[in-house]
C-alpha cells in the first residue's frame, strides 16, 4: 500500500455512527464512502465488509476494535469511526478512544427506538457528544406512516435525554438501496451528509488552550540537561515558554523543542516531542507527570466516573466488583492505585456501566471527560470516563 501525506485543505472533523445492533449502521457508513467517492470530493469507497474487518487498535492500553474510514465533503474531512459491536461502542466512548465531535443516530425505521439506541444516546450525552444527527434507516422497506411514528419516537427520546429533539435533523435514508447506486437513496445520502455539514460545528482547537504534556519518558542528556518526552495534548509550546510540572516543585523554562530529532520553534496539540528543561534534576520528574503551563492545573484525588467494566469474554473479570475495590487506575501516562466507592449501586457485575466514585493513592491532573483504564493483576477490566473532579 502507497503512503499519502495528508495536506490539510478543510477543517477536520471526528464523527461516528452508533445505534441498536443491526439497524444498519455499517452498510450506512460504506454507502456515504461510496456516494462520496462517487461525488469526488475525496476518499474512497470501502465496502461494508472492510469496515466490520476492523484493524485492532490499542488505546488507553486498552485493545478496542474502531473501523475508521475518511472521506471528505465539499466543505469538510472526516474521519468516521464505525464501531463493530454494543460493547466495543460502550469501551470507546467511556474512555474517549473514539473522541468523535458529532454522532450519526442509526434507527432503523422497521424497528424503532431499541434499548441499544436508548443507551448510545444516553452514553453520548454523558461524555460530552452535542451533536447528533439522525438517519432513519432502511426507509425503503418501512411503511411511510410507521416511519412518521418512529421519527416521533427518536425526537422524543432525544428530548428526554437533553438533546434539542424537536430540533435535530433527522433523514430518511437507506444504505443498502445507496449502495445499489439507486438515485432516490444516494441523494437522501447527500441529504444526510449536508445535515452533517450543517449541523455539526467545528471543533475548537486546542492549540490556544493550556500548554499539557503527558510525560512518557524522562532522559539525561549529558551536558545539556533532563528532557521529556511524549505527545501534546494541548495548547502549543516554544523555546523560552516557563513550565511547571504540577505536584512538584518544578517551575522551569524550556530551552529546546525537538520532534524526531529536529529542533522546533513552537509545538502543538498531537505533536511528539522532547522538551529539554533547565535545571530540572533527573529524579524530580517522572512517567505519569504532566508538563503544564504555569497555574493551569492542580493535581486532585477525588472523582465520580461512569465505568464500563469489561465482560469475562472480553477478557474482564468473572466476578462483581463492589465498594472497597482497589484496582489500577491508568490517567494519561500515569498508573495510581485508587479505592471504589459504588453508592447505592452496590455492585458492579462484569458487563455493567455504573456510576462510582474513586479515591487515588495520589494526587493527578483530572478533569471532567479525561478517559481512562482499569486494571487488575496486569489485564483490563474496566474503562471509564471522568465525571466530576472531587474537591
Ligand atoms: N432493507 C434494508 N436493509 C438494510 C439497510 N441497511 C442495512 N440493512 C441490512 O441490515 C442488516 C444489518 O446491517 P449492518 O450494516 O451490518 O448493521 P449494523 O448496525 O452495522 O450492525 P452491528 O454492527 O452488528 O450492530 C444487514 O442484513 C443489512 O443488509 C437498508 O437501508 N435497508
Ligand atoms: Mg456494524
Amino acid at each position: 500500500m502507497s503512503k499519502q501525506t495528508y495536506v490539510r485543505t478543510k477543517p477536520h472533523l471526528n464523527i461516528g455512527t452508533m445505534g441498536h445492533v443491526d439497524h444498519g449502521k455499517t452498510t450506512l457508513t460504506a454507502a456515504i464512502t461510496k456516494v462520496l467517492s462517487e461525488r469526488g470530493t475525496g476518499g474512497a469507497y470501502v465496502p461494508a465488509d472492510r469496515i466490520d474487518r476492523a484493524p485492532e487498535e490499542a488505546a488507553r492500553g486498552i485493545t478496542i476494535n474502531i473501523a475508521h474510514v475518511e472521506y471528505e465533503t465539499d466543505t469538510r474531512h472526516y474521519a468516521h469511526v464505525d464501531m463493530p459491536g454494543h460493547a466495543d461502542f460502550i469501551k470507546n466512548m467511556v474512555t474517549g478512544a473514539a473522541q468523535i465531535d458529532g454522532a450519526i443516530l442509526v434507527v432503523s425505521a422497521l424497528d424503532g427506538v431499541m434499548p441499544q439506541t436508548a443507551e448510545h444516546v444516553l452514553l453520548a450525552r454523558q461524555v460530552g457528544v452535542d451533536h447528533i444527527v439522525v438517519a432513519l434507516n432502511k426507509a425503503d422497506a418501512g411503511d411511510p406512516e410507521l416511519t412518521d411514528l418512529v421519527e416521533l419516537e427518536v425526537r422524543e427520546l432525544l428530548s428526554a435525554h437533553g438533546y434539542p429533539g424537536d430540533t435535530t435533523p433527522v433523514v430518511r435514508v437507506s444504505g443498502l438501496r445507496a449502495l445499489e447506486g439507486d438515485p432516490r437513496w444516494t441523494g437522501a445520502i447527500e441529504a444526510l451528509l449536508d445535515a452533517v455539514d450543517i449541523y455539526v460545528p467545528t471543533p475548537v482547537r486546542h492549540t490556544g488552550a493550556p500548554f499539557l504534556l503527558p510525560v512518557e519518558n524522562v532522559l539525561t542528556i549529558t551536558g545539556r540537561g533532563t528532557v521529556v518526552t511524549g505527545a501534546i495534548e494541548r495548547g502549543t509550546v516554544r523555546v523560552g515558554d516557563r513550565v511547571e510540572v504540577p505536584g512538584t516543585d518544578v517551575a522551569t523554562v524550556v530551552t529546546g523543542v525537538e520532534t524526531f530529532g529536529k529542533s522546533m520553534e513552537s509545538a502543538e496539540a498531537g505533536d511528539n516531542v522532547a522538551l529539554l528543561l533547565r535545571g530540572v534534576a533527573r529524579d524530580a520528574v517522572r512517567r505519569g507527570h504532566v508538563v503544564a503551563a504555569p497555574g493551569s492545573l492542580v493535581p486532585r484525588r477525588r472523582f465520580t466516573a461512569r465505568v464500563y467494566v469489561l465482560s469475562a469474554a472480553e477478557g474482564g473479570r468473572w466476578t462483581p466488583v463492589s465498594t472497597g475495590y482497589r484496582p489500577q487506575f491508568y490517567l494519561r501516562t500515569a498508573d495510581v492505585v485508587g479505592a471504589v466507592d459504588l453508592g447505592a449501586t452496590a455492585v458492579a457485575r462484569p458487563g455493567d456501566t455504573v456510576t462510582m466514585t474513586v479515591e487515588l493513592g495520589r494526587a493527578v491532573p483530572l478533569e471532567p471527560g479525561l478517559g481512562f483504564a482499569v486494571r487488575e493483576g496486569g489485564r483490563t477490566v474496566g474503562a471509564g470516563t471522568v465525571t466530576t473532579v472531587l474537591p
